[in-house]
This record gives structure tokens, C-alpha cells and sequence, in this order.
């Protein structure tokens, strides 16, 4: 018996453990669990004895995190193995399943130290605007931490020269002037440093947002399989700008808080060393509350982005198939179903919102405390001529000038925080290599192609549930230029075939050839490009039909307008498309919506015409249409068959008469194989229950129509 367990969530600080049974299973005794420390709890065992009387179902198993640290959301599907009814497993979580295990991406513990050299890595390429901004950076802070001391002079002179206005006057004037002079070269070096700044912010996003979208394109299908979309898509814009932020807007004014808070300071001492030592008692204690603000912070964030992912997935496949959701009236459910779904985000924003509460309370209320401290302190040095009041004065300044920089520095440390969390989310997925890479391995001849397929032995699962096998030790031979027809029941494979062809799966066992050479020694690019689809639902791009149709060109740009007429004339397309106001240059809307299923094959023939491929795969390619559509697409289908190897993946059995062989899939290999008329005429033979079972269908169905 194979049983199956769904882990959902898997966290540093357990809380609960709760297991959901399906429906007549039982718990064998009370599970138990055991956590790691601190340190090593993704390396934590779960065991437990679980009894089933029933059919194998998934279970859910949940953790909670006991509170934010390093909460992983992952779904993940673990075999229980055995013969009997009991089945017995020790579960592992998180880094233990290592990611070519899974192929889930599990988010790793981030390594503060690698992830500061990899954030700061980021702005190489942008070094030398930066370099230019962190030297304004430096003149409008030498300006600002200038300004108490000169300040406190002009309050001196006024103080001192009070009974001799003309003095006053004189000595104000062109302090001020000189104020006024320095003040506007700080202004001016402050809007230089924002703008370059935020130039290098934006090229570096468009850098990591680029790696991050090769990354994800590059990567193997069965990728795709265990990753969600959305989850994908909130990494390459929420994630990818949060980490350019941090580089450069939270760097940048993390920079400017370190330099004012350290000349703040030695600009107390040098005014008066006694009161600055008394003030400055207070910022170790909080400068222990700002670390600890911010790791909390980093673990909140993190949640908060897978989240948002989860919520953006839903958001974006109901959007998506949103007619799906109006046919079944689902609209109420969905959002309900979204709403829950933001209710965590919004549950941890409250957690975060406590935080900054305490945090910016405890800091203002530190600040307060230390003008309140300087004036004590401060009158009674005055008192005892110890200090003028211009000093005081420039003292409180800088005081206010270090209170506003340690809070900027713990913001900084806050979003510091946030973008290494983001960031270890995009670490793991530029780090992972694909299973396969996409252009190496042999090239051949065009010339030489003949496009002889085998199947020899294969034996397949898909990698997201090993224990069903698709194919055992399945062998089929497609002559080169012949046309061989796919059957069977549904499920039994067929589009498989197509897709282990494409190499989009590699095979467990067996090996699959073209001309005899094994397309895991191919490069997959070169393969894909002699290779020719057309399925059912044919995928159209928002764009318009003539680069829909030059899609399936090595260099779109070189087509010609001719060529492309060609094709569309041969693939019945012609007419239609020059009947829309735009001709070719129609936009086809999402997935092609503003056109008809039959047009829509009709430019996917096109397409594959373009493509001139050796091999051409067909899935279901007319059994959505109207008679009247399903002539002209099987016409133009048949221009395109013309000289090429043809794998027709059929349900309807009357559409293959003119295969030159017809293979049956049953029970995970090929059961019969021969020509149409010959496997018909085996009476005990499955295409022949096939067809006999599809005639008698029809029959009933045009007698329930009259
Ligand atoms: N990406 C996938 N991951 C896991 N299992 C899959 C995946 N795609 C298909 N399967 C499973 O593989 C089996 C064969 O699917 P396949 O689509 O090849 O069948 P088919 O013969 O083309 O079916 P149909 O005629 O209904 O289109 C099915 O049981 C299906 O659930």
C-alpha cells in the first residue's frame, strides 16, 4: 500500500502538531515529535504510526510555528511505503529533503554574513554612480552636522554682542551669508545623491528581475510542477524590488545615519565631553532593542511574502480562468477564499504593527528622555559657567541630530531585515540549476534529419508522484515519415508520450531516439526546433497574429511578409485574419481570446508551417470543432503533415483511417500496434472494444438529439 502525507508547514519553534486523518484511518498511538535546537531544527524528525483501513488519501499534516522564526509554507508530498494496513514512517521537514529530492524550493535559514555580500554584490555593476552618490552623501551630511556648531555661534554672538547692535548686526550678517552659502551646497549634493540613487536602484531591479526571469524560464518543467506561479511571479516583482531598495535607498540612508550619528557624537564630546558621556548612557540599551526589533522583523517579512505569494497565486489563476469562475457563479467564494488568504497577511501586519508600536514608542520615549537629560545637565553647567548658551544649544542640536539618526539607523536595520529576507527568497531560486540545461549536448545536420522516432523501454513516473507509473517498459517505433496515430483511454498516456518526445521529462528507464541518436545526448533547444506541435488549445500570445505565426521562426525579425502569407494561405488562415480591420496586425487579446477555436488552429498550423519541423506532434487537434472548422483545419493539417514523421494523439477513432499505423496505450505500454483496418479486424482486440465502444456512444448520442 502507498500512502501519501502532505506537509504544510514547517517551522524553527514548534507549537503544534496536528495531524488531519482521512475518513476510517487512525492514529496507531499518539504521534510524537521531536524538535532540534535552535540551531538545527530544520533537521528536526517527525515521527509517527499512522493505521488506514481505507483507500490511500492524502493526509495534511500541519505544524505551527511556535512564533515567527523561519516559517517555511511548503507543500510536500511524502511516500508511506509497506504492504500492510499499518504503515510506519519517520517524516523529515525542511533542508533535510534536499532541493533535487523535491524540486520544491525550501527556503533556507538566511546566512546574514553571505547575504550582506551578496545584497552589496548587486551593486557592482552600478559602482561608480554609487561611488559619486556616497560622496554627496558625504557633503550633505558634513553640511547638516555642521550646522548646530555654526549655529551655536551665531546664537553666541547674538548673546554675547546684545548691548552692541551694530557689531551684532555685522557678525550676524555674514554668518548667516556664509550659512546660507553652505546650506545651499548641502541642498544641492542631497538632490544629486537621490537622483543618482535612484538610478542605480532602478537598473539594478531590471538586472535582478532579469537573472530572476532566465532563472525561472531555464528552468525543467517538472519545476513548474511543484512550484506555484503566482509564488514565482511575487519573487520576480515584490521580492526583486524590495532587495534593490535595500542596496540602495535603505544603503544610502543607512549610510548618511551611520555618518551623522558618529559625527553627532564627536561633535558632542568636543562641545562639551562631561554631558555627552551622561547623555550618551542610553544608547547601548537601545541599540539592544533595535537588533532585536530587526530580527523579528526579518521573520515577519519573510512570512509576509510567502503570504502575499499564496494570495497572488489565488488572485491570479481565478483571474485568469475567470470564466471558468462566472460559469459556476464563484465569484462570492473566490473572494472570500482571496480574503482569507490576506487575512494572514493582515494577521502578521498586525504582529508587525505591535512591533513598531513598542519599537518607535521606546525610541521616541528614549529621545524625549535624552533632550529632558540635556537640559538638566546642560542648565547646570551654564549655571556654573562651564558652558555658553550657544554650546547648550548646539549641544541640544546634535543631540536631536543623533536621536533622528539612531532611529534612521534601526529603520535601516528593519529594511536591511526585509530585503535579506526577500533576498534569500531569491538566492535559492537563482541558485538552482535546472535538471537538464537548455543549449548543450549534439547538433545535427538539418540535411541529415529523417525523423525516425523509437521508444525503447521506457519506463516513466512523473517526478511529483513517482509511485504512479505512467509507462513500463514501453517500446514503439515511428518510421520516419510515416504517420502513426495514438490511442487509449483517457489517461492512459498519450499526451505523455508527447511531452517525454519534447524532453520536457527525462525517462526513468529506456531510452527514447531520434535516427538512433538519444535525445538526452540532443540539445534540447536544437531538438525542440525540429519538432512541430499542435494541440487542442493552442497558446496564443497577446501580440499580434503575425507575430503569433512568426513565434515559430529561429529569427522572427527575418521573416518576410510573404513567408508569412505563404503559411497562412496553406494554413487556411489567410482569409480570416485579412478580414479583421488590422489584417495581421490584429492583437489577439490573453491567450487569444478575440479568435475562435478553429482560428485559433489555424494560426498554430501556421506557426508550425514557419517552423518547418522534421517531426510534428498532433494532440487532439480538431476534436473541439464544428464540422464546417474541422474541414478546414483538417485540410490545412494535412498540407502540414505533408513529408514529415506525425505522432497523432486521437480520442475520436474516426479521424485516424489514414494513419499509416495506429498504437493502443493500456495499462502503461502499448498493447497493439498496427494498421487501422488490420487491428479492427482482432475481434478481441482494444481498439477494436475502443471503437465498437465509440460508435455505440455516437449512436446514443444522436438518438438522445432526435
Ligand atoms: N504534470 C503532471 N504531473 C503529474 N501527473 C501528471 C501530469 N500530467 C499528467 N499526469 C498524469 O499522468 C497520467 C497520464 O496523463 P496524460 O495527460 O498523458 O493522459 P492522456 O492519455 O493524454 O489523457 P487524455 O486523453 O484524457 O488527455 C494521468 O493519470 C495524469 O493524471
Amino acid at each position: 500500500m502507498t500512502m501519501w502525507l502532505l506537509i504544510r508547514v514547517s517551522g524553527t519553534y514548534l507549537q503544534r502538531l496536528r495531524l488531519t486523518l482521512p475518513g476510517r484511518c487512525s492514529l496507531d498511538h499518539s504521534m510524537s515529535f521531536s524538535v532540534g535546537s535552535r540551531k538545527t531544527t530544520h533537521r528536526s524528525r517527525v515521527s509517527c504510526s499512522l493505521r488506514s483501513s481505507s483507500k490511500p488519501q492524502p493526509w495534511a499534516l500541519s505544524y505551527r510555528p511556535l512564533f515567527l522564526h523561519t516559517p517555511t509554507c511548503t507543500r510536500m508530498p511524502i511516500a508511506f511505503a509497506g504492504s500492510s494496513a499499518t504503515s510506519r514512517a519517520t517524516l523529515s521537514t525542511g533542508a533535510e529533503k534536499s532541493q533535487s529530492d523535491t524540486g520544491i524550493i525550501q527556503p533556507k535559514t538566511p546566512v546574514p554574513l553571505n547575504d550582506v555580500k551578496r545584497i552589496l554584490g548587486l551593486a557592482q555593476s552600478e559602482k561608480w554612480r554609487l561611488t559619486a552618490a556616497v560622496g554627496f552623501l558625504a557633503v550633505s551630511s558634513a553640511v547638516s552636522m555642521s550646522a548646530p556648531f555654526f549655529l551655536g555661534k551665531v546664537i553666541d554672538t547674538i548673546y554675547n554682542s546684545a548691548a552692541d547692535t551694530d557689531t551684532m548686526t555685522a557678525s550676524l550678517t555674514s554668518l548667516c551669508i556664509t550659512l546660507t552659502g553652505v546650506f545651499l551646497c548641502g541642498g544641492a549634493a542631497n538632490a544629486a545623491r537621490v537622483y543618482l540613487m535612484q538610478i542605480s536602484g532602478q537598473k539594478i531591479v531590471r538586472n535582478l528581475r532579469a537573472s530572476v526571469f532566465s532563472s525561472i524560464l531555464t528552468q525543467e518543467v517538472a519545476f513548474f510542477d511543484r512550484n506555484r506561479t503566482g509564488e514565482l511571479i511575487n519573487r520576480l516583482s515584490a521580492d526583486t524590488a524590495i532587495v534593490g531598495r535595500s542596496v540602495t535607498d535603505n544603503l544610502s540612508d543607512g549610510l548618511r545615519a551611520v555618518a551623522q550619528a558618529i559625527a553627532g557624537v564627536s561633535m558632542m564630546f568636543y562641545v562639551s565631553p562631561s554631558l555627552a558621556g551622561f547623555v550618551l548612557m542610553i544608547v547601548p540599551p537601545l541599540a539592544i532593542l533595535a537588533a532585536g526589533y530587526g530580527r523579528y522583523l526579518r521573520s515577519i517579512s519573510k512570512c509576509t511574502q510567502e503570504a502575499l505569494a499564496e494570495a497572488t497565486q489565488l488572485a491570479e489563476e481565478r483571474i485568469g480562468n475567470l470564466r471558468t469562475v462566472r460559469a459556476f457563479g464563484k465569484e462570492l467564494s473566490e473572494v472570500s477564499a482571496y480574503t482569507q488568504k490576506t487575512d494572514e497577511v493582515l494577521s502578521l501586519a498586525k504582529k508587525e504593527a505591535v512591533l513598531r508600536a513598542g519599537f518607535f514608542g521606546a525610541t521616541g520615549l528614549s529621545g524625549n528622555i535624552m533632550i529632558l537629560s540635556v537640559l538638566y545637565k546642560g542648565g547646570l553647567l551654564m549655571a556654573s559657567h562651564h558652558m555658553t548658551v550657544g554650546e547648550l544649544s548646539s549641544f541640544l542640536m546634535y543631540t536631536f541630530w543623533v536621536g533622528i539618526s539612531i532611529a534612521g539607523l534601526s529603520s535601516f536595520y528593519s529594511e536591511m531585515m526585509k530585503g535579506f529576507g526577500a533576498g534569500t527568497r531569491l538566492w535559492e531560486l537563482l541558485d538552482r540549476k535546472p535538471e537538464f540545461p537548455l543549449n548543450e549536448g549534439l547538433v545535427l545536420p538539418t540535411d541529415q534529419i529523417r525523423g525516425h522516432i523509437e521508444f525503447c523501454d521506457v519506463s516513466f513516473a512523473y517526478p511529483t508522484r513517482k509511485e504512479a507509473s505512467i509507462f513500463k517498459n514501453l517500446s514503439l517505433v515511428v518510421p520516419a515519415g510515416t504517420v502513426m496515430a495514438v490511442v487509449g483511454s483517457s489517461g492512459s498516456g498519450k499526451s505523455t508520450m508527447v511531452s517525454l518526445l519534447l524532453r520536457l521529462y527525462d525517462t526513468d528507464l529506456g531510452n527514447i531516439t531520434i535516427d538512433g541518436y538519444d535525445i538526452r545526448d540532443l540539445n534540447p533547444y536544437w531538438l525542440r526546433s525540429q519538432i512541430g506541435t499542435v494541440s487542442q488549445e493552442p497558446v496564443l500570445f497577446s501580440t499580434s497574429i503575425r507575430e503569433n505565426i512568426t513565434y515559430g521562426a529561429v529569427n522572427p525579425d527575418a521573416v518576410t511578409t510573404e513567408e508569412i502569407y505563404r503559411v497562412a494561405r496553406v494554413a487556411n488562415a489567410y482569409e480570416f485574419i485579412q478580414a479583421f480591420p488590422n489584417g495581421f496586425n490584429t492583437v489577439v487579446g490573453e491567450k487569444g481570446i478575440l479568435l475562435s477555436g478553429g482560428q485559433k488552429q489555424r494560426i498554430a498550423i501556421a506557426r508550425a508551417l514557419l517552423k518547418n519541423p522534421v517531426i510534428l506532434l498532433l494532440d487532439e487537434a480538431t476534436s473541439a470543432l464544428d464540422a464546417e472548422n474541422e474541414s478546414l483545419v483538417q485540410e490545412a493539417l494535412e498540407r502540414l503533415m505533408d513529408g514529415r514523421t506525425v505522432v497523432i494523439i486521437a480520442h475520436r477513432l474516426s479521424t485516424i483511417k489514414n494513419a499509416d499505423a495506429v498504437a493502443v496505450l493500456d495499462q502503461c505500454r502499448v498493447a497493439e500496434c498496427g494498421q487501422h483496418l488490420e487491428l479492427l479486424s482482432n475481434k478481441d482486440g482494444l481498439f477494436r472494444k475502443l471503437m465498437e465502444k465509440q460508435a455505440f456512444l455516437q449512436e446514443e448520442h444522436s438518438r438522445a438529439l432526435g
